[in-house]
């Protein structure tokens, strides 16, 4: 497509992405928290994520958005350790980390991820939850429930929270159990927080504290990757947007608040990539990032 041929809103909204790049460019001089160079995912003969370099900065929420099957559960799985990459490099603080499973996504890379349906047991209180499988224990045998009960509520308040360490999960509200899983990111001291669909199973009056809780996350340095098809809350919290398309980065917006949902829609549809109208692709962006 030209760019005679696009409409004048998608053309302004385009030129906005020069400054997302002159952003981006002014953010040299920060170390990134993680990045990753070079990605590549296979699923037999389909290409799920295609070469995808990318950096987190400290403190930042960076909305990932595409069509579907675009690559973005599959790129987060990588970085959660689920999946393999089949080639590719990942970087924690400038130095390569051999990531491999789950357990190193978690300690070597600080991740911490949400999914939708929030992985916590209805049955056990909120304490008992945030612990699970990572337990204290004093002298090697006894729970120290005292210090994990103490700490629960340390963290759920730092989150804002009326929720109670002895609350039964099974009996909170969605957005409750969202505290509770986002909890475990401030117990166990992870940097980042990836979010997949966090609003699409809760109802829409609750979809207004998660987006709190996202940006308390940021309050308190933490980085955040949000996945979503709701665009608009994408809008509303995101510093930068990841445009995923075939699972290639097709761009990185800065976001300026000023793009309407039809905007950024229109730009994960439109094949801008190769347009020549100066629009970051993203391993550009990546490159001019390192
Ligand atoms: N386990 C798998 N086995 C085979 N193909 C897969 C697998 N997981 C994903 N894919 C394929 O990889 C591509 C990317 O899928 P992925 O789920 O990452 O996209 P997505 O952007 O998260 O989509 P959606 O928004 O629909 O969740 C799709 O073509 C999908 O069919």
């Amino acid at each position: 497509m030209s760019v005679a041929d696009r409409d004048p809103q998608t053309q302004e909204a385009l030129t906005r992405t020069e400054t997302a790049r002159g952003q981006v460019s002014r953010s040299k001089g920060a170390m990134p928290l993680l990045s990753v160079e070079h990605l590549v995912k296979n699923f037999g003969p389909v290409r799920a994520v295609n070469d995808v370099s990318l950096d987190l900065f400290e403190g930042e929420v960076v909305g990932l958005v595409g069509d579907n099957g675009a690559g973005k559960s599959t790129l987060l799985s990588i970085l959660t350790g689920y999946h393999h990459a089949d080639s590719g490099v990942f970087r924690y603080r400038g130095e390569v980390v051999a990531h491999t499973s789950p357990s190193s996504s978690r300690r070597a890379l600080k991740i911490e991820m949400i999914y939708q349906h929030l992985d916590l047991a209805p049955d056990l209180p909120v304490w008992q939850n945030l612990f699970l499988a990572e337990e204290r224990r004093k002298f090697k045998i006894f729970l120290d429930k005292r210090w994990m009960r103490q700490r629960a509520a340390e963290v759920l308040g730092e989150l804002g929270s009326k929720v109670k360490p002895d609350d039964l999960v099974g009996a909170l509200s969605g957005g409750e159990q969202q505290v509770v899983a986002i909890s475990r990111a401030l117990l166990f001291e992870r940097d980042i927080v990836l979010m997949d669909e966090p609003t699409a199973a809760i109802s829409l009056n609750k979809v207004r504290d998660v987006l709190d809780l996202i940006m308390r996350l940021r309050g308190l340095g933490k980085t955040v990757v949000l996945v979503s098809h709701r665009l608009e809350d994408i809008l509303e919290v995101a510093d930068r947007i990841v445009i995923l398309r075939r699972g290639t980065i097709a761009q990185i917006l800065h976001n300026d608040h000023q793009m309407s949902v039809s905007e950024l829609a229109r730009m994960m549809f439109e094949d801008v990539v190769h347009s020549g109208v100066g629009i970051s692709d993203g391993e550009s962006v990546a490159e001019e990032n390192r």
